[in-house]
């Protein structure tokens, strides 16, 4: 059997894959361009690729009917057209569960140095040595405290749930935690609170977004959202750059709409490095890296990688979507 890997992978992954399959790798660790996926993929059995690439009607044409499997290194699949997917009974693995701690982590990250403007500190250290009055001078004067803070989680899906669980008892001794979901264990298991969207918005003091992308939660961080968020508020975005209208967030950044945001997440990504974006002191932005700890990331890969190999050995994937 043949498979496609978009990406340079661990090698110990690859191992396992060589001795298997006949592996047509993409071997850089550069986004595979749109043309060389399908012209690879084309007769394959499977495909071991990344959310940085888009697995649509146009791929799975050109892979034809041998492909079984599709298995992404990532919990999130909206890279992938499921429905299309499904109609031709290709299987599709994801990566659940290892990454959960890492990204919560990494929000707790985001959050902080936000609002405590650490990124900005860090820059202020380096252009001048009066630093030491970085608090008191009037242009850097305000840092957000997080201790007793309202925090808000976006959650919508058993996906973006086990993220959100984790965050919650990471930040649990900082803040009072609410949970955008209807769920009744959910609120008693972790004292966390229901409250509709828009009593979240005007009401928290930090806003984090969870949220798997689907049609529902599309721009859903649009100019309407901000207005309602408190001048103070700060927004963290862990989920994918599309919950995000980005022109409405750069607009409410610069004018003082909210006071900051930290986004892990963006659109397009790599956000080309001269976004208007990355001329805003108070955003700071990371390039999609909330699951990048080498142990994680490797799990990861080695999950994908027995999805796919299960997958074509006709045997139940550890993490079927
Ligand atoms: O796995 C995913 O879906 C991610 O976004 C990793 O950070």
């Amino acid at each position: 059997m043949e498979v496609v890997v978009t990406r340079n992978i661990p090698s110990a992954a690859l191992n396992v894959l060589n001795k298997r399959f006949k592996v047509d790798l993409w071997q850089s660790d550069d986004i595979i361009p749109r043309e060389t996926l399908i012209s690879k993929i084309k007769a394959k059995d499977g495909l071991l690729c990344l959310l940085t690439d888009k697995i649509d009607k146009e791929v799975l044409d050109s892979a034809g009917d041998r492909l079984q499997a599709v298995s992404t290194i990532s919990v999130g699949v909206d890279h992938i057209n499921r429905s299309e997917c499904t109609m031709r009974g290709i299987k599709i693995g994801y990566t659940p569960e290892v990454l959960t701690a890492a990204t919560a982590e990494f929000a707790v990250g985001l959050l902080l140095s936000t609002s405590r403007r650490i990124v900005e500190g860090t820059h202020a250290a380096k252009r001048s040595n009066s630093v030491c009055f970085f608090i008191l001078c009037q242009k850097y004067k305000v840092t957000n405290d997080v201790t007793a803070c309202v925090l808000v989680l976006l959650v919508d899906d058993k996906t973006t749930d086990r993220v959100g669980t984790i965050l919650i008892l990471r930040i649990a001794n900082f803040s009072h935690s609410y949970f955008f979901k209807k769920d009744k264990a959910f609120e008693e298991n972790l004292w966390v609170h229901f409250a509709s969207f828009p009593d979240l918005l005007r009401e928290s003091d930090f806003i984090i977004s969870c949220c798997s992308f689907n049609q529902s939660t599309d721009g859903v961080f649009d100019k309407e959202a901000f207005k309602q968020m408190k001048n103070s508020a700060i927004f963290v975005n862990i989920a994918r750059g599309g919950v995000v209208n980005q022109d409405d967030l750069y607009d409410a950044l610069s004018r003082n709409v909210i006071r900051g945001a930290g986004l892990d997440v963006t659109t397009p990504e790599p956000l080309p490095t001269d976004h208007p974006l990355f001329t805003l002191d108070n955003c700071v932005v990371t390039p999609h890296i909330g699951s990048a700890s080498e142990k994680t990331r490797t799990e990861m890969t080695m999950l994908a990688v027995e999805n796919l190999i299960c997958a074509l050995e006709n045997r139940a994937m550890p993490a079927q979507y």
